[in-house]
């Protein structure tokens, strides 16, 4: 049956190849800014996200500035200095060849961050689950991650930063949380698979390895 809100199949292969063509962007920005109606379309996306108890937990803050993008990227490397000691062996070699973060090179970042008292301490749908709200704004994350790649924008999420250095660098205050700090521009084209699966860090995993029936661990049509 079609109906009014039913998808066409043109319309459905349009968003299936853009959830494909979606990837995590850190290199090859280009320098041309991003108009402020794209940018008000992408959160627009975000801020249509589901989120527990209708809470909408999320605030964006906008940087476009060499000086806060200098400071981030200042954060960044501190904290890559570290992570690189966490691995071993080849696996550390490997790990300094990677190119993790666009933060000085794209022309905008954006910090997305969840104010987890902005309806007091009850919230329908997080009495149980305390993290929801979080989810939510990880939720918006991925909204954004995919208006963006319909725009032709690259995205990457740069989460190698201590979250105290994010905070005080974006003065963000003591009850929000930063959640995602995404840098975003123009790139003149997008890799087909991932970089880390091209750099050899790991594979896709098949997907019928990771679908079970009924109970964890139960393969389906076993
Ligand atoms: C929560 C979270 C946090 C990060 C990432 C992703 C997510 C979901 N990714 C990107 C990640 O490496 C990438 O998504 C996968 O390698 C798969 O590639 P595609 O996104 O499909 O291109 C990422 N990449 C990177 O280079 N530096 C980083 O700090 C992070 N952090």
């Amino acid at each position: 049956m079609v109906r009014d809100d039913s998808f066409s199949a043109d319309e459905r292969a349009a968003i299936y190849r853009c959830i494909a063509a979606r990837r995590d962007v850190r290199r090859n920005f280009l320098p041309d800014p991003v108009p402020d109606a794209v940018l008000a379309r992408v959160l627009a996306a975000g801020h249509a996200a589901p989120s527990v108890g209708f809470l909408q937990p999320w605030n964006f803050i906008v940087v476009r500035s060499d000086e806060t993008k200098a400071a981030l990227h200042a954060a960044f490397s501190r904290a890559n200095a570290e992570a690189a000691e966490m691995f071993e062996g080849e696996r550390a070699q490997l790990y300094r060849t990677l190119k993790l973060e666009g933060l000085r090179e794209a022309p905008l970042l954006l910090c997305i961050t969840c104010e987890r008292d902005r309806a007091g301490p009850v919230v329908l749908g997080r009495t149980h689950q305390s993290e929801m709200d979080i989810y939510s704004t990880v939720c918006a994350v991925q909204n954004i991650w995919l208006a963006a790649r319909a725009e032709n924008l690259g995205v990457g999420w740069v989460s190698i930063l201590d979250l105290a250095d994010l905070s005080r660098i974006l003065a963000i205050p003591d009850p929000i949380v930063p959640v995602a700090l995404l840098c975003m521009g123009y790139v003149d084209q997008f890799a087909a698979t991932p970089d880390l699966e091209r750099a050899g860090w790991r594979q896709r995993l098949p997907l019928e390895e990771l679908v079970f029936l009924e109970r964890f661990g139960e393969k389906v049509g076993t």
